[in-house]
């Protein structure tokens, strides 16, 4: 088949932090004719009839409503991830769209991404790693001290499939672990990782040597975290976020570090991302930093391009679609 006679496919880009991962061109071309914004943008009126889906990478493109009505034949909007709170459900489906995403590709790498910066954080190892390679020899020592992770007590809040997957992860740890959710999970699910469901937000966190974040970001969720929790967290409380920077006031966590509130925080997301170059969160030594790189792994990133590929095809083909996302 002629690229042109494939199904049109709208995509960021292809360059920069905006574009599709450059590693994946290639296979997407074998389905699709890919049209970047920029094609779309130069060209409404020939290229918007041609798309019939919009492959989300790294959140982009934003689609909103002008971007709905200059793609008449849009028939999925698929988004690499899990979290869906960069897009307007309700509004999609008014122009009749279905929305696909790849949670079960994501899961296990998040979860390794949690405990890495639990780890990171209790033991201090980008510390340790300054210090083991700084000029000064003389500030190399062994008298500093980490958290004691192995019979900790972890609370995970939020219990979907990335924070059932800490919770695996944790256990091997020798960790106590309590959950909260909006639902509890099943008793026999609860008996296969040791955890103890608290109904009471307050209970997990002043009982937690570890809080770990690993719900979604709704409007019930959104800065869950706040001063009056931060208070409640034990003054050497490590707060880690895999989820999203939003969950967290960060002003009261910017506090609550400074002032010995919680004794760390270890996040691999923030508001916004990345954080302007002079925000205090930058210059706090109680703080381990990552880039969102919750999925960042060549498995991870592949697997969701291949889930991706398989929830356009189907939904273009009139078949169910494999991850599709129901409005609730
Ligand atoms: O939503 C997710 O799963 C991640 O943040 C994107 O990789």
């Amino acid at each position: 088949m002629e690229d042109q006679d494939l199904p049109g496919v709208l995509v960021s880009g292809f360059e920069g932090p905006s574009g599709i991962c450059k590693d994946h061109v290639g296979e997407l071309q074998k389905y699709f004719n890919l049209i970047t914004m920029q094609d779309l943008l130069e060209n409404k009126t020939q290229v918007g009839p041609k798309i019939q889906a919009a492959y989300i990478w790294n959140r982009k493109p934003a689609i909103d409503q002008e971007l709905l009505q200059s793609l008449p034949a849009l028939k999925i909007v698929a988004n690499a991830g899990a979290g869906l709170d960069h897009l307007d459900l309700k509004l999609i489906a008014s122009f009749g769209v279905k929305v696909a995403n790849t949670p079960q590709a994501v899961s296990s790498p998040t979860a390794d991404m949690g405990m890495a910066l639990l780890l990171a954080a209790a033991r201090r190892v980008v510390e340790g790693h300054q210090l083991a390679t700084s000029p000064d020899t003389k500030s190399f020592s062994t008298n500093w001290l980490g958290q004691e992770v192995t019979g900790s007590t972890l609370g995970i809040i939020g219990m979907g499939s990335i924070g059932y997957k800490v919770a695996q992860r944790a256990r091997a740890f020798e960790m106590n672990i309590l959950y909260h959710n909006r639902k509890r999970r099943k008793s026999e699910e609860e008996e296969a990782v040791g955890a103890t469901y608290c109904e009471r937000l307050d209970d997990l966190l002043q009982r937690s040597d570890f809080v770990m974040l690993a719900m979604s970001l709704t409007p019930q969720t959104q800065r869950l975290i706040g001063r009056r929790e931060l208070r409640l967290m034990k003054p050497t409380a490590i707060l880690v976020n895999i989820g999203r920077g939003l969950l967290v006031d960060q002003d009261a966590l910017v506090e609550a570090l400074q002032t010995g509130v919680i004794g760390a925080a270890a996040l691999d997301v923030s508001y916004p991302e990345p954080l302007p170059r002079d925000h205090p969160l930058l210059k706090l030594k109680n703080v381990t930093l990552t880039p969102h790189i919750g999925s960042a792994t060549h498995q991870a990133r592949w697997q969701m391009m291949e889930n991706l590929i398989g929830s356009i095809l189907a939904s273009l083909n009139g078949l169910p679609i494999p991850n599709e996302v129901l409005l609730k």
